[in-house]
C-alpha cells in the first residue's frame, strides 16, 4: 500500500496527562480508513495533530511522504489535507449555495479561516465558483434546497453541505469527525453514498472517526482501534468487532 498520511511515533500530553502515546498509523492512499476507540482514547487529539490544530511533543506527521509536522492547518489545507467544519453560526443566514461559494478552490492568500471570517474578501459572484458550487450541490443531492438558508437545513443536510464544502477544494485527504452524529437514517445513507462516490470517482482518501459502528461497517476498511493513545489493532471491521481485546476495551472496565 502507498501511505498518504503517516503518523510516526507521535506523543502528546496535556499537562501531566499523556493522551497520545508513541502512536504510529498509516492511512493508505485511496482508502476510507475508520478510527474507533472508547471515549477518551485520543481520537480527536490525533485528528487535531494530523490537521495541524495541535503540535506533537515528539514524532512526525507525513503527507505523501513529506514531513508536514511543522506546517499550520492552512498550509496543510493548501496541500489538500482538510477536515470538515460545522457550519459556523455566521454563515447560517446564508444560503446553502452561498456556503459552498465561500470556499475558494485555490486562491493564493485565501484560507478556509480567512474566507470563513472575512467573507468580503471572497469573490462570491465569480461565475466559475458559482458553476462549481451548482455542480457540487447537485452531486450531494441538495439542489432542491440550494436557496434555503443553511441555518434552516436539517442536521443531516448540514452534514452533506459540510462534505460538499470539501469538494470546492482540491482535497486529497478528508478527515471526518463524527459526521453521523444526529443524522437521520435516510440522510445517513446519502452521506455514506456520497463519501463512497468521492472516494471511488474522485480519488479522495478519508480518515473517519465515528462512534456509529453501522456507518463504520458500511464505509471503512481498514479500521484502526485506538486505546489509551496508541493503536490497539487494525483490520477489517469483522475482525475488529470479534477481537476480545477490543471488546474488553469497549465494554469492560469503565470504558463506554
Ligand atoms: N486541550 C486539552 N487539554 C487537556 N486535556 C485534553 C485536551 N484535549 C483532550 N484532552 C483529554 O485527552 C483525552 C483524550 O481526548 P480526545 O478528545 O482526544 O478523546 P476521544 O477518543 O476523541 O474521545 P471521545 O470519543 O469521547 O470524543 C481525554 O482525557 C481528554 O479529556
Amino acid at each position: 500500500m502507498t501511505p498518504i498520511i503517516e503518523v510516526q511515533q507521535v506523543n502528546k500530553a496535556f499537562g501531566g496527562l499523556r493522551v497520545i502515546n508513541d502512536c504510529s498509523i498509516q492511512v493508505a492512499k485511496g482508502s476510507i480508513t475508520g478510527m474507533i476507540g472508547p471515549n477518551g482514547a485520543g481520537k480527536s487529539t490525533l485528528f487535531n495533530l494530523i490537521a495541524g490544530a495541535l503540535m506533537p511533543d515528539s514524532g512526525r506527521v507525513l503527507l505523501e511522504g513529506e514531513d508536514i509536522t511543522a506546517l499550520s492547518p492552512d498550509a496543510r489545507f493548501h496541500k489538500g489535507l482538510l477536515r470538515t467544519f460545522q457550519i459556523a453560526h455566521e454563515f447560517s443566514h446564508m444560503s446553502a449555495l452561498e456556503n459552498l461559494m465561500m470556499v475558494p478552490p485555490d486562491q493564493p492568500g485565501e484560507t478556509l479561516f480567512t474566507t470563513w471570517f472575512k467573507p468580503g474578501r471572497v469573490r462570491a459572484h465569480d461565475a466559475e465558483v458559482r458553476r462549481r458550487a451548482l455542480e457540487v450541490i447537485d452531486f450531494i443531492g441538495l439542489y432542491h434546497v440550494r436557496n434555503e438558508l443553511a441555518g434552516n437545513l436539517s442536521g443531516g443536510q448540514k452534514k452533506l453541505l459540510e462534505l460538499g464544502r470539501t469538494m470546492m477544494t482540491d482535497a486529497k485527504v478528508v478527515l471526518l469527525d463524527e459526521i453521523a452524529a444526529g443524522v437521520n437514517r435516510t440522510l445517513l445513507g446519502d452521506l455514506i453514498g456520497n463519501i463512497k462516490r468521492l472516494n471511488q470517482e474522485m480519488g479522495y482518501t478519508f480518515l473517519v472517526i465515528e462512534h456509529d459502528m453501522d456507518m463504520i461497517a458500511q464505509l471503512c476498511d481498514p479500521v484502526i482501534v485506538l486505546a489509551q493513545g496508541s493503536v490497539m489493532m487494525e483490520g477489517h471491521i469483522d475482525d475488529v468487532q470479534n477481537n476480545p481485546e477490543v471488546i474488553e476495551a469497549y465494554f469492560g472496565g469503565s470504558a463506554a
